[in-house]
């Protein structure tokens, strides 16, 4: 079979690796763009000992989706840089709230304290769970601030829900699905009436779902998995940064015969009985089947024409912009060590948060930061498209205010990222689901995988392009 891969994201290049693995060749990834790596972007100052990330810097070995990247990475021979549980990048999460800079809870004993910036106990909240009963009707989905603030009170929506989901999406946790992060959790509150409850009965009445049993491991878990399990890693990088991890993927192919066409955007898809036409700037490629890890909002124009239904659905998934920006300064100037802070959106700051990354990695006697604006407040903040210069100002400002920091920054980046990250709001499985029973109906020979529909971390992105292509009929 024919098949093309649209986008050379971390989506795309898995779907290639996925496909070589399965089907062997012919195989041809479209990337629009003069690289591969789409939102993965590394900054290198080899020549200072520092890097700069423009998107994610870091991976969560979780569960499958995590054993599953991790078994691309061994495979790949990358170094991994891993951040153990007990390291002070894992263990220190910090909010700014109320004018201060408050350190969230990081074991069951933070849970009895009054922590600013709660004004109780957090074990509170919990309790408050036990007793409240799930009296509301069976909901297919609501936002998950509602859900938050119904089962654990407005303090937790305000000052953990939410600054947790800028911290993921850049979202607002009002218009943000449950599902999008706490589906086991609104599962069990549905099932059993209660978040606590519905934990504890899930132990003895619900089957565990283990990678052997969803058969994705031929032999045995990974290596690198099982070293990240017994090592107690929280989180882990790649040494060079994770851009590493595209350009390997692209080696790893282009050794292989599978072809990475940069530059080359596909600008139309028309399907017929015999496959899919793909309209490229200079030539069309008739193909049997294509896989699109593309952002809906860039897949939706592919199809109108054809299809105006199935991309007024696409269209249906909102993005936001974020706005990234990275700073070095000489010396170790922070006061509190930790991954970083968030800012909770009950705040009304202009910054979301601030990643710390010479905490999380070693980068010799640089301090460097990364500031993150915009999201969902993108343009409440940014309407009126400050230059570089302002938005640099501004973040530095925040920066020396918040973390009291007199120096100016010697090394600074700015990136607008333009709708880079999707915002899964209520519905959005049920929306999902439309684009997919559309394409099934139709028979269109079309799969799609990549952050837009079954998550947006590294992970999920990963594991979709495998799903996607183990899906695909065998010839
Ligand atoms: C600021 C930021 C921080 C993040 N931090 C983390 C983190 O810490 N941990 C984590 O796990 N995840 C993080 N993520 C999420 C992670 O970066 C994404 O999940 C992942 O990069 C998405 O990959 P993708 O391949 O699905 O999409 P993309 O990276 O969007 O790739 C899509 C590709 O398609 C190409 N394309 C578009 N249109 C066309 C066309 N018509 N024809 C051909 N090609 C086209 C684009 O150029 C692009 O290269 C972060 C994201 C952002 C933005
Ligand atoms: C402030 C903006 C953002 C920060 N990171 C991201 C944004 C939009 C993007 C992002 N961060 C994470 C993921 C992956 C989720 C996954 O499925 O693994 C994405 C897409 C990881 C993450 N970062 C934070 C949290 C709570 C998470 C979820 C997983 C985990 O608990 O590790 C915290 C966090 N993110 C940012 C800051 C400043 C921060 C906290 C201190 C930046």
């Amino acid at each position: 079979m024919t098949t093309a891969v649209l986008g050379g994201g971390l989506s795309g290049l898995s779907a290639g690796y996925y496909l070589l693995r399965r089907f062997g060749k012919p195989l041809t990834i479209y990337e629009a763009s003069p690289r591969v790596g789409g939102w993965v972007r590394t900054e290198n100052r080899k020549d200072r000992n520092f890097i700069f990330e423009s998107g994610p810097r870091t991976i969560r070995p979780v569960g499958l989706p995590g054993a599953n990247t991790l078994e691309l990475v061994e495979e790949l021979q990358l170094e991994v840089t891993p951040i153990r549980r007990s390291h002070v990048a894992a263990r220190n999460r910090m909010l700014f709230a109320k004018g201060q800079l408050c350190m969230l809870p990081n074991s069951p004993k933070g849970l009895f304290g009054v922590l600013p910036p709660f004004t109780k106990p957090l074990y509170k909240a919990i309790l408050r769970d036990l007793v409240t009963s799930s009296k509301k009707a069976k909901l297919e989905d609501e936002s998950i601030y509602s859900f938050a603030e119904r089962r654990f009170g407005k303090e937790i929506a305000d000052y953990a829900i939410s600054p947790m989901i800028c911290g993921i999406c850049a979202g607002d946790a009002r218009e943000i699905s449950v599902r999008f992060l706490m589906e086991g959790l609104f599962e069990k509150e549905q099932k059993y009436g209660g978040v606590l409850k519905g934990s504890l009965m899930a132990r003895f009445k619900d089957k565990q779902v283990d990678s052997k049993k969803e058969g994705l491991f031929a032999q045995e878990q990974p290596k690198l998995y099982a070293r990240a399990l017994e090592e107690k890693w929280a989180m882990y990088g790649l040494q060079g940064g994770l851009e590493i991890l595209p350009k390997a993927m692209r080696k790893y192919l282009g050794e292989r015969d599978v072809s990475v066409q940069l530059s080359s955007e596909c600008r139309n898809l028309t399907f017929s009985p015999s496959g899919v036409r793909m309209t490229l700037r200079e030539a069309d490629v008739p193909v049997e089947h294509v896989i699109s890890s593309l952002p809906a909002h860039k897949l939706a124009p592919l199809v109108k024409q054809q299809h105006p239904s199935l991309s007024a659905q696409l269209l249906d998934i909102p993005y936001v912009d974020v706005l990234v920006v990275n700073m070095q300064f000489p010396g170790k100037l922070l006061k509190q060590q930790g991954f970083g802070l968030l800012v909770p959106p009950v705040e009304k700051l202009p910054i979301l948060g601030v990643i710390f990354d010479s905490c999380c990695f070693e980068m010799g006697e640089n301090t460097v930061l990364t500031v993150m604006m915009g999201g969902h407040w993108f343009d409440q903040w940014f309407g009126d498209r400050p230059s570089p210069k302002q938005i640099l100002d501004l973040a530095t400002s925040q920066v020396q205010r918040i973390l009291q920091i007199r120096e100016e920054p010697k090394f600074s980046r700015v990136h607008t990222l333009h709708k880079c990250i999707p915002q899964y709001t209520v519905g959005h499985k049920r929306r999902v689901e439309g684009i997919r029973n559309y394409i099934k109906t139709y028979k269109l020979p079309l799969s799609l995988c990549g952050a837009a529909y079954d998550g947006v971390g590294i992970n999920d992105v990963i594991l979709s392009a495998r799903r996607q292509v183990e899906a695909m009929p065998s010839s």
